[in-house]
């Protein structure tokens, strides 16, 4: 049985001032069962980590350079990532495929890269409005993930893959449960080709406007192993209502 991950990503919030507040808050009131991690800037690592201390809360990046360490400029490397305790780190998230222009054979390359150092990375992939309007939702979300699957067996079962349908990132519009757990059974069964293994043991998280409301039904579906969760993330309550949803009864 898999155990549920939630992951709460910061995106570009937040200031010294809410690490000191909200992750010892996270710290003291954790669910016993699901995993819980939270990926925040780089130049909070640091003070999350001193903040999370021994605790079972886990941190995160969200974003890694797919190169080693050298001259690259502004870029941050899995080996920096790593020395600084993150277990997880997200790559791939539709923001940056759109803004800054990511591939996904460079996403690959930063799960390679994520998982080299020892951690693990949270690949996203998710459809846009107009993809899902004309039927595209499967080819598009397949195309997404071709290059991390070939990336072999022994790798893809170390990933953790989030669904982040775009039109639902932010919008207060989350995917309704039968067409995340569609998606989630599409990229399980893909996962089935690469090794059976895979299919077993990676999480598909499900992102994009997850509340405490809606959290409840979606983490009940066999495929949905918890949640990739932004604006909910950054307030105490409902990040925590989120994670108590993701308790297995
Ligand atoms: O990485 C998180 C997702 O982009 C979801 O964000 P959201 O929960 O604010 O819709």
């Amino acid at each position: 049985m898999r155990t549920k991950l939630v992951a709460g990503n910061w995106k570009m919030h937040g200031r010294r001032e809410m690490v000191a507040s909200l992750v010892p808050t996270l710290v003291s009131r954790l669910p016993q069962g699901p995993e819980v991690a939270v990926c925040v800037p780089f130049v909070y690592l640091s003070d999350t980590q001193a903040a999370i201390g021994g605790a079972r809360l886990q941190l995160g990046a969200q974003d890694v350079s797919e190169c080693e360490d050298g001259a690259f400029t502004g870029e941050i490397s899995a080996g920096m990532l790593n020395e600084m305790g993150c277990r997880y780190v997200i790559v791939g998230h539709s923001e940056r495929r759109a803004r800054h222009a990511e591939s996904s054979q460079r996403v690959a390359e930063k799960a390679a890269a994520a998982l080299r150092a020892g951690m693990t990375p949270i690949v996203c992939v998710g459809e846009t409005r107009e993809e899902r309007l004309s039927g595209r939702t499967a080819t598009v979300i397949a195309a997404q993930l071709a290059p991390v699957l070939a990336l072999g067996a022994s790798l893809v079962e170390r990933l953790v893959i989030a669904y982040e349908p775009v039109w639902a990132i932010g919008t207060g519009l989350s995917a309704s449960v039968a067409e995340a757990a569609e998606v989630h059974a599409d990229i399980r069964a893909a996962l089935a080709k690469v090794s059976a293994a895979a299919a077993k043991t990676v999480r598909i998280l499900y992102g994009g406007s997850v509340k405490p409301e809606t959290a409840p039904a979606l983490f009940a579906v066999d495929d949905i192993d918890g949640g990739l969760i932004g604006g909910a993330a950054l307030d105490a309550e409902a990040f925590l209502a989120i994670c108590n949803a993701a308790v297995v009864v």
